[in-house]
């Protein structure tokens, strides 16, 4: 194991205690992209939209690419994470429009 020398703890401290705030702040951030997308879910099932949107979501993936690519994160990564998103609001829209997964 490699030894911690000098101030390494403090250092570390320091950039726990900054990740933790970034991760408050992504808690925060989907919990009001999860409120948004169930207005989103109750406005479709009343209208008879379907759950996806395939056409936006092409638009969304290639948006946060772009941007994942200009900020210095890795676009296949900042991809991967909206479609896990996507796929668990898709969840929650069928949920709210009574469709049975199983079917
Ligand atoms: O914008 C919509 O139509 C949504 O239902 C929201 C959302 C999203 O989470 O961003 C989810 C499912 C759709 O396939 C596209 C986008």
């Amino acid at each position: 194991m490699p030894r911690m020398t000098g101030d390494a703890p403090a250092e570390l401290l320091r950039l726990r205690s900054s990740i933790d705030n970034i991760d408050a702040a992504l808690v925060h951030l989907l919990a009001e992209r999860f409120k948004a997308t169930q207005q989103v879910g109750e406005l479709k099932a009343r209208s008879g939209m379907p759950p996806a949107d395939p056409a936006r979501e092409e638009r969304q993936i290639a948006r946060l690419r772009a941007l994942a690519h200009d900020a210095g994160l890795d676009p296949h990564f900042a991809e991967k994470f909206l479609n896990f998103i996507i796929a668990e609001v898709i969840r929650h829209h069928e949920a709210i429009a009574g469709v049975d997964p199983r079917a």
